[in-house]
């Protein structure tokens, strides 16, 4: 299911952190959001799972203007692993699972055996079935973000929609959970901070800059050395991975590029 951001905007009290951002996330494809700290990625991710309502501008979902749709409807469709992983809730591993099908339930209706059997699944590919009974509130960041992931897997949804999944993630589960993401073959919007983890893994690439989109297309189109310098900072070379062909982004981790003006 594609999705399409027309002009969006969105602002906290007033104060607009993303300014007419246009973007599409193709139909069975892995589109990454880049960008510095505070250049609005989560900000827009949290429009796409009707999280904020946008001040400007409208999310599509297959041509349909996202607020059209009920809750329960769009939440059918769209599935998320938001930033916000809160620790605070007193429930089992399978529990929190659990609270992906409930789109698919009806009003007061018990779990059903079609939905254990979701939860179950999307435990396994998450490589958490051992822990379902343990307590959420008691996992590490790590963990808990699978467990997190293997809900918004269990909701079954058209589009995933997932804000940093990496984070927290020793590296295998990293590799892991993007080879998942791509065997998925779902349509799904992604804000990553390791360039090289979106350079390998999505289909096409936004970098927000400023709460604006500043440049779109496939990662070795965009991630170009003069836009890491002007966009993030820093100095890098972009060479191609020894094992995989991908881009591989070589940074200069001693100094970063001076801000423009000089130093004074
Ligand atoms: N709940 C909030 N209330 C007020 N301002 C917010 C809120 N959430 C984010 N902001 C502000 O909006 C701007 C964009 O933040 P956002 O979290 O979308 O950026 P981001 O690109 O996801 O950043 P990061 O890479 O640090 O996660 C920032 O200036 C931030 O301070």
């Amino acid at each position: 299911m594609r999705v399409d951001i027309e002009g969006l905007s969105v602002a906290y009290a007033g104060r607009t952190v993303v300014a007419g951002a246009h973007l599409v996330a193709a139909e069975g494809e892995i589109t990454g959001l880049v960008g510095p700290n505070g250049s609005g990625k989560s900000t827009l991710l949290r429009t796409v799972y009707r999280h904020l309502r946008p001040t400007a501008g409208r999310v599509l979902l297959a041509g349909t203007d996202l607020r059209a749709l009920s809750p329960a409807r769009s939440a059918r469709h769209v599935a998320a692993l938001p930033q916000e992983r809160g620790a605070d809730v007193e429930l089992t591993v399978r529990e929190v699972v659990g609270l992906g099908r409930i789109p698919h339930q009806r009003a007061f209706a018990k779990e059903g055996a079609a939905d254990r059997d979701a939860v179950t699944r999307a435990l396994a590919e998450v490589g958490m079935a051992g822990a379902a009974e343990r307590r959420f509130a008691a996992l590490s960041g790590g963990e808990r973000q699978r467990v997190l992931l293997a809900r918004a897997f269990a909701q079954a949804p058209d589009v995933l929609v997932l804000d940093e999944p990496t984070n927290h993630l020793d590296v295998r589960h990293q590799v892991e959970l993007l080879a998942l993401l791509r065997g998925k073959g779902r349509t799904t919007l992604v804000s990553l901070h390791d360039l090289n983890a979106a350079a390998s893994v999505c289909d096409r690439l936004h970098v927000l800059h400023g709460g604006a989109v500043v440049a779109s297309g496939p990662p070795r189109a965009v991630l170009t050395p003069e836009l890491l310098a002007e966009v993030f900072g820093v100095r890098a070379a972009v060479v191609d991975h020894p094992l995989t062909g991908d881009p591989l982004i070589a940074f200069d981790h001693r100094e970063a590029v001076p801000p423009v003006g000089g130093r004074g």
